[in-house]
């Protein structure tokens, strides 16, 4: 695939934590084009949040490269930070701001001006269905709206590339609606999602192309039909069981 074409490019990624050998990727490549709908599942401790965490340049590869849209995410220039948004599994809002005060301070450090934050809160909170809270302090709020505000942090900025590392866990299922369709609207526009969910059969419906991965090595990936028609399943948990057996993991 030309270089142009790629979301996400990973060549040769070697990484391991100091004094933990449960995970080490040692020689992975791995490629996203640009508009996919990529998910990456695993058992728990497979490496699914390290690698999202290697690919948004929270951490440091040991070995190789990782390139958003052609750019190094550990280039001193930074230009690759101002491509993608990442929603990560931990709340990363302050608890004691409202969402509209969030957005605010997150707006700001993405480098948007305070016309562009005030039309792009009223936007994501609107769509969101968090206008009624928008001056409340988040640490009042449920599971759900915690997660829809997480969720509006991390794409306050309209990136082309976003990270979402379990966006939908513990939420109900009208939540669960409210950030899939939501997900839906923004690959139609363009976006390019990289995605890590348990929820298999919320997966199945978002994506289009997959990467399962088990002990830091990529065990099986590419677009879902033909990787299910391959490994002749027909859901992706029937899938997974088969690709990581059913011993337990933790
Ligand atoms: N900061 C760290 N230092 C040392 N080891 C770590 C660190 N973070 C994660 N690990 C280890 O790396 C392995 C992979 O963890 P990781 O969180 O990437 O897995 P995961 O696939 O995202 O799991 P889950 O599905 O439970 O979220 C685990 O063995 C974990 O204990």
């Amino acid at each position: 695939m030309a270089l142009s074409n790629l979301a996400v490019s990973i060549e040769h990624l070697g990484f391991r934590y100091p004094g933990n050998d449960n995970v080490s990727f040692s020689g992975l490549n791995l490629q996203v084009a640009r508009g996919e709908r990529f998910g990456l599942f695993g058992p728990n401790g497979a490496g699914k949040t390290t690698l999202m965490n290697l690919m948004t340049g929270v951490l440091k590869a040991d070995t190789g490269s990782v390139k958003l849209s052609g750019n190094d995410v550990n280039a001193s220039d930074k230009a690759a930070n101002r491509l993608f948004g990442f929603v990560p599994q931990d709340f990363s809002f302050y608890h004691e701001l409202s969402p509209a005060e969030n957005l605010e301070f997150f707006g700001a450090w993405a480098g948007l001006n305070k016309t562009q934050i005030a039309q792009r809160t009223d936007e994501l909170l609107h769509i969101l269905g968090l206008e009624d809270v928008r001056n409340k302090a988040v640490d009042k709020f449920s599971g759900g709206m915690k997660r829809r505000v997480n969720l509006a942090i991390g794409v306050i900025h309209s990136p082309e590339i976003i990270f979402l590392d379990e966006p939908t866990v513990g939420v109900d299922v009208h939540t669960r609606h409210a950030i899939m369709d939501y997900l839906q609207m923004l690959n139609d526009n363009g976006a390019t999602l990289i995605y890590t969910s348990h929820q298999l059969s919320e997966a199945e419906d978002l994506c289009k192309h997959i990467a399962f991965i088990d002990a830091g090595q990529i065990i099986a990936e590419g677009d879902i039909d033909i990787v299910l028609a391959q490994h002749k399943h027909e859901t992706l948990e029937e899938l997974f069981i088969n690709l990581t057996g059913k011993a337990l993991r933790d």
